[in-house]
């Protein structure tokens, strides 16, 4: 599934938006979090004279309890001040102090809000207007994080509040980083967060391993096969819809962006949850309603414990995830009442995940502890949704744009496909074959990665290369600008050219960790084959019916919320073929 606050530092896949709604609620929310503490206070001290009077009045109260009371608040504020000191300035200022005694540069800390101001403001004036129409879009992309490395350089640090996050560019760090999982972790800052997403994406440690493990049989090769009607059928819908409106002229101009949300969606919810397909494109539908309540509360305010006050959309979020939860426990009981019955055949994520955690469960004697349980499935299976769906819709319009601006590419393409499938129903022998179709689909994620930028915590102090992270201090790897360093892909880096990886990626990236849309290492994206078996699906359909162009209406504002995604829509003129 944001760093500075516009560059969606992520974290877990969803890290993106947990980063940025932490920081955007930040200064905020330390008003709100004080006027809690005064309320709090307050009760105390009622309280205290309330249990006085009544004290002395009906008892003639001994004089021990009294300063007993009074010791008692007074510590518990003092507790909690220097906690509060400590998180809104000492320790920032303890980080910032061991930061910069390594040579690492960067802003002054802020009091509480650190850069999260100054990120905001520039990510706003960069995406106010449409850039111009090339790909060099890292200054659109992430305003601050280019600009504070053109000012501090490479070895500099920024502000997500009072956490420092120090970037990291070097290939051979980032490889180090994302290898060894337990030291750096997905950061977990915002529990609001995974009221959305939990799952997978956000553990860590061996319950992370143990859901891998059971998950890993759903995303194989083999089993994404059976797969492939569910995105053929998505793709027929859309292209269906397309072709009556070209029907008439021959030719049509639309915002491509919605029909391709549209189709990642019906794909994930046919593949996920085949024959419920109804129920559970009706579950996605509930989810993206989850989505936005979520995303309008934790960008109001956020204040600990927030969520649970019975507020308008707080009742409103409750009733949609018990709903979402009721539905996808019934269907999981069914399935997993089916499966040991005999009764079905699991093409489906879902029939894959309950059969494979069966399995587990049944292979350490029965013992339920060894597997997911129902609650861990749900979780899971919403996670496909959020990491599946829009991340994949990305690719697709961007490769859109792309080969409409690059008609060399685009017939380069439509004649690889009509070699290798004529007029036949693409399968996956011939999707595998598909190597044009594959060395554009890579450049697309080099130049425009859905996710632009990875998060990671630090939970304990250790050492990086010559760097010694402290505990507290967190990293953030910009893809986005890795994907366009001059320095790591020569002076044609902001150029789309799929020919550089026309002898595979290693040979591209020279082994290096430079080129990582799906992340890397253990924790690299468990749907990358779903995702690029999807699009080569349906970039194959669409070249194989429509030849198309850029409209003049389109507006190139490539804008990181949540995914990279085009701001403006994808306004493209289709030509029937
Ligand atoms: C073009 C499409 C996609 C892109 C660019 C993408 C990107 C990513 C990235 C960058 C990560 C690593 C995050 C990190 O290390 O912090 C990730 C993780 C993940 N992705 Fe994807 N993803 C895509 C499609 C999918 C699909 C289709 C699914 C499932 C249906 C999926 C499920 C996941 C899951 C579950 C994780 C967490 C893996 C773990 O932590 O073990 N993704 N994805």
């Amino acid at each position: 599934m944001g760093t500075d606050a516009s560059c969606f530092d992520t974290t877990s896949f969803l890290s993106p938006l947990a980063s940025i709604l932490s920081t955007v609620r930040l200064v905020k929310d330390f008003t709100f979090l004080l006027c809690l503490i005064n309320i709090g206070i307050g009760l105390l001290v009622f309280c205290m004279h309330f249990y006085q009077s009544r004290l002395s009045r009906d008892m003639e109260v001994s004089l021990v309890i009294r300063p007993l009371l009074s010791f008692l608040v007074v510590g518990v504020l003092m507790v909690w001040g220097l906690r509060i000191l400590n998180w809104v300035w000492l320790k920032p200022k303890r980080l910032e102090r061991c930061l910069r005694q390594q040579g690492l540069t960067g802003n002054p800390y802020r009091f509480l809000s650190g850069d999260v101001k100054e990120s905001f403001a520039m990510n706003k004036q960069a995406t106010a207007k449409p850039m111009p129409l090339s790909d060099d879009i890292v200054q659109y992309v992430v305003p601050f994080v280019h600009q504070t490395i053109k000012h501090y350089g490479k070895n500099s640090f920024m502000w997500i509040g009072p956490r420092p996050r120090v970037t990291i560019l070097e290939p051979e760090e980032i490889r180090e980083i994302l290898t060894k999982i337990n030291d750096f972790q997905k950061p977990h800052n915002n529990p609001l967060v995974n009221l959305l997403v939990s799952g997978l994406a956000d553990l860590e440690g061996d319950r992370w391993a143990k859901h891998r493990k059971i998950i890993n049989p759903a995303f194989h090769q083999d089993k994404l096969k059976n797969m492939l009607p569910a995105f053929y059928q998505s793709c027929v819908d859309m292209i269906t819809k397309w072709e009556k409106m070209v029907l008439v002229k021959g030719t049509s101009e639309l915002d491509v962006w919605p029909y391709l949300v549209n189709l990642t969606r019906d794909a994930i919810s046919r593949a996920a949850f085949g024959s419920s397909y109804e129920e559970g494109r009706r579950i996605f539908h509930l989810l993206e309603d989850q989505t936005n309540l979520t995303i309008k509360v934790i960008q109001s305010v956020y204040i600990p414990g927030w969520r649970f006050l019975p507020t308008k959309t707080n009742r409103k979020m409750k009733v949609i995830d018990k709903d979402i939860k009721d539905s996808l426990r019934e269907m999981i009981k069914k399935r997993e009442m089916a499966i040991k019955a005999g009764e079905v055949s699991n093409d489906d994520l879902l029939g894959i995940l309950v059969e494979s955690n069966i399995r587990e469960i049944q292979a350490h004697g029965d013992h339920k502890n060894m597997g997911m349980s129902i609650e861990d499935v749900i979780e899971e299976c919403k996670l496909f949704y959020f990491a599946g769906q829009e991340t994949t819709s990305v690719l697709l319009v961007w490769t859109m744009i792309l080969l409409a601006r690059y008609p060399n590419w685009q017939t380069k393409a439509r004649e690889e496909v009509l070699q290798v499938f004529g007029d036949s129903k693409p399968d996956s022998d011939g999707l595998n074959r598909l190597k044009v179709v594959t060395m554009i689909l890579y450049e697309v994620l080099r130049l425009y990665p859905a996710v632009v930028a990875l998060g990671r915590s630090i939970p304990k102090e250790i050492k990086l290369g010559k760097l010694l992270l402290p505990a507290g201090s967190e990293i953030s790897i910009p893809i986005v600008l890795i994907h366009h360093d001059q320095q790591l892909w020569g002076d044609d880096a902001h150029e789309f050219n799929p020919d550089r990886f026309s002898e595979g990626v290693s040979k591209a990236t020279k082994s290096q960790v430079t080129f990582f849309p799906f992340g890397w290492g253990p924790r690299i994206c468990i749907g990358q084959n779903f995702a690029m078996m999807e699009a080569k699906m349906a970039i194959a359909m669409i070249v194989r019916h429509f030849w198309f162009e850029l409209s003049p209406s389109y507006a190139h504002s490539p804008s990181a919320t949540i995914t990279l995604r085009p701001q403006h829509g994808a306004h493209i003129i289709l030509h029937k073929l």
